[in-house]
């Protein structure tokens, strides 16, 4: 793909080099990971690393975040004279917030050490073998990844895990780790591994040829905001902010702030020749970005869901697609309706065989699948040049899939926080991409809410996409229709869907599940959010014809009952639980 914005507006004028990266980490870069020069916030951060600084970094998504961390801490331990062993244990712990960017963060790291056998990656994660965790822990591994719930059940519990030579502790998609719940778990962390600002206590002494480095920890996202205040008070010492405002994102400590809209000092780096994107508030999306919105009745959006992804893939020839669902359920659906729904707009014989209505690979990723299946699918879908992904908000951080083109955000994504993380999963390192929101007139209003965040969408000609297809040979032309759910393609489309599901029981089921998910997950937007998906608004009827149901559906199933029964007894012990949104987010997106 070429590259759609300038190379001066992503890499800086300088090499790794220059930045003061070990020599023989610097040729690792070039020739294993083919990176030519250091983008922006690699030339900002690295050196700023390098000096031994606690550092906060926020930067658009896919500039490269990943390495900027990495290759301080190898340069570092590459020094150490004699050189590491195993048995010294974990000297760099990256904390990540799922299950797949930890595998990401390892397999970089893997490559970044090709040369360098004796600084030992590892990666420690929820639904692993935990015995098989423990004797790699015993063996040693110098830079560990982890999620911040298995790393505390180590820490806690494998008395071998040696930690006492720690001396980086990286928060990747800081925010993420904090908005799934894991707060109490990373204060502990933080105590159990000595790494708060004061008080802290660590479990293990430290009497080796190490100890005298100093601890420094880094914080990084896309969207640091006040949330990661807290982390950020108690993690950082005299930290340095790359890409941030400090008049947004106040720190008790004294802060030297690099690269931000109103950074005053070049501070400790050698090449901030540019400044990142900035972040007066703002977030930061890759400016080559085209971002639109399509504003569909409910009733219509399956079947303008469907045309719209039949008109990407007609159009080109190769093509990949990240699809954002609410719900688990809503991605089985869909997965299995594209998978297997077969029709024709060409024939009116309905004994026909009919061919596949969308001809591409069909990948889907979300939390309830068994851990092996995410990984094949997570690795699959990195290799495919023509092929759709549909996925939960687990595919949302960090995650870096080669040449994804399209991103659509079929269910709204709540806070612009996540907005911006979905759509960052295209228009990488500069490359093109799209992204589409689809919203109801009724969520039209949540438009206002990117935009306090400066994120501005243009309408997507969904008209001129459906006049493009053919009905029985001839073009459907929507001159005379009035609204767009009367499209004449749109009609017979939701014929066909509902003739097809009324034929085929398992996909219906899986549709009805679908259905009562999907609104519980609307029902739990919250704050400024419920004012504008109001679920007293939507027209279950319409909802059910979205899932290609011709009824609607008992919203009243045995799950469904077993909650309620909960959620009541919780309200007479004294209210909702306190972090509702976590439990919802935790039981229906991820
Ligand atoms: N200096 C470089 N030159 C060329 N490519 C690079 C360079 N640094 C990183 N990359 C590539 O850029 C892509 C994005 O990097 P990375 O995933 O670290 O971004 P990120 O900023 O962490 O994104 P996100 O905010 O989505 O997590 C990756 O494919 C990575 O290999």
């Amino acid at each position: 793909m070429k590259k759609a914005v300038e190379e001066k507006e992503i890499f800086a004028a300088c090499s790794f080099s220059n930045l003061g990266l070990e020599s023989t980490l610097c040729d690792q870069l070039r020739e294993r990971m083919g990176f030519e020069a250091p983008t922006l916030v690699q030339a900002q951060a690295i050196p700023v690393i390098l000096a031994g600084r606690h550092v906060l970094v926020n930067a658009a998504t896919g500039t490269g975040k990943t390495v900027t961390y990495l290759a301080p801490i190898i340069h570092h331990l590459h020094k150490y004279n004699p050189r590491i062993e195993r048995s010294d244990g974990t000297f760099a712990l990256v904390l990540v917030p799922t299950h797949e960017l930890c595998m990401q963060v390892y397999e970089i790291l893997q490559k970044l050490l090709h040369r360098f056998h004796w600084i030992v990656p590892g990666y420690v994660m929820g639904g692993e073998n935990r015995n098989k965790e423990k004797a790699r822990l015993r063996k040693g591994i110098s830079i560990l990844i982890a999620t911040p719930g298995r790393l505390l059940d180590h820490l806690k519990n494998t008395t071998s895990f040696m930690h006492a030579n720690l001396r980086w502790i990286i928060f990747d998609e800081a925010d993420m780790i904090l908005e799934l719940g894991f707060g109490k778990a990373i204060e502990e962390i933080l105590d159990l591994l000595g790494s708060r600002n004061k008080d802290s206590v660590s479990t293990q002494k430290s009497a080796s040829r190490f100890s005298s480095s100093k601890r420094q920890n880094i914080l990084l996202s896309a969207t640091l905001n006040e949330k990661v205040n807290r982390l950020a008070n108690i993690s950082l010492e005299d930290p340095v902010m790359v890409g941030l405002d400090d008049k947004k994102f106040p720190l008790k400590s004294s802060v030297q702030k690099i690269g931000s809209s109103d950074s005053d000092s070049d501070g400790e780096t050698r090449h901030p020749d540019k400044t990142l994107s900035t972040s007066n508030g703002n977030y930061n999306l890759p400016a080559q970005l085209v971002q639109r919105y399509v504003k569909v009745p409910c009733g219509s959006r399956l079947v303008v869901f469907l045309s719209i992804l039949k008109h990407l893939f007609d159009s080109e020839s190769s093509q990949k697609v990240v699809i954002f669902f609410s719900t688990c359920n809503a991605v089985d659906f869909h997965y299995s309706l594209l998978s297997e729904f077969c029709w024709s707009s060409n024939t009116e014989d309905e004994d026909k065989l009919r061919p596949k209505f969308m001809k591409c690979k069909t990948f889907r990723l979300h939390g309830n699948m068994q851990h092996e299946d995410r990984r094949t699918t997570f690795n699959a879908f990195k290799t495919e040049k023509l092929a759709l992904l549909l996925s939960t908000d687990v595919c949302a951080r960090g995650l870096d899939f080669p040449k994804v083109r399209y991103i659509i955000q079929y269910d709204s994504p709540g806070e612009a926080t996540e907005y911006v993380h979905r759509v960052g999963r295209t228009a990488r390192m500069g490359e093109r991409g799209d992204s589409l929101l689809f919203l109801q007139p009724t969520e039209i209003e949540y438009l206002q809410e990117l935009e306090k965040h400066n994120v501005s969408l243009s309408e997507y000609p969904v008209l001129k996409v459906l006049d493009g297809f053919q009905l029985y040979g001839q073009r459907t032309h929507s001159k005379k229709v009035i609204a767009l759910e009367l499209h004449p393609w749109l009609v017979t489309l939701q014929r066909a869907l509902e003739s097809f599901l009324g034929n085929e029981q398992k996909l219906k089921q899986l549709a009805k599940e679908a259905f009562c998910s999907w609104v519980r997950a609307y029902a739990a937007h919250r704050g400024e959010l419920k004012r504008i998906f109001v679920v007293k608004m939507l027209h279950l009827g319409h909802v059910a014809r979205s899932f290609a149901l011709k009824d609607q559906p008992s919203l009243v199933g045995r799950t469904h009952q077993l909650q309620e029964k909960k959620r009541k007894k919780n309200q007479k012990m004294g209210g909702l639980p306190k972090r509702r949104k976590t439990s919802i987010k935790k039981e229906v997106n991820l």
